[in-house]
């Protein structure tokens, strides 16, 4: 099971070695302008699916929710760091 510092250091090293066919790094190439509507979508897809669609199906778009701000964090070179000292 990953974790969410787990995940973003993988996105970290996806974004350093820029693997072949990594959904990040094209991800990242888009900019922060799509990475940010791509976070708004999930975070419409996590309400619709806590409202109507269940636990589990909720669990899985608020796990791409947390992908999707953890690659705008990569973008704009923030570290779970920078966001837990805000918690
Ligand atoms: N956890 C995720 C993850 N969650 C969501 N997503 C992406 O977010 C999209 C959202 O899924 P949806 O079902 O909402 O898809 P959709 O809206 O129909 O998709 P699109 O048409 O927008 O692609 C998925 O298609 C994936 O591209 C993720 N992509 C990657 N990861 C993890 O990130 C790591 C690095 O991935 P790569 O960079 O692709 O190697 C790996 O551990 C992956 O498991």
């Amino acid at each position: 099971m990953k974790t969410f510092d787990a995940l973003y250091a993988e996105l970290a090293e996806k974004a350093r070695t820029r693997p072949e066919g990594s959904g990040t790094v094209a991800a990242l190439d888009a900019g922060v302008h799509a990475i940010g509507k791509k976070i708004v979508e999930e975070a419409a897809e996590v309400w619709m699916a806590a409202e109507h669609e269940g636990r589990e199906r909720t669990a899985e778009e608020v796990s791409q929710l947390l992908y999707h701000l953890q690659v705008l964090m990569v973008a704009t070179d923030l570290t779970p760091d920078d966001v837990y000292r805000h918690l």
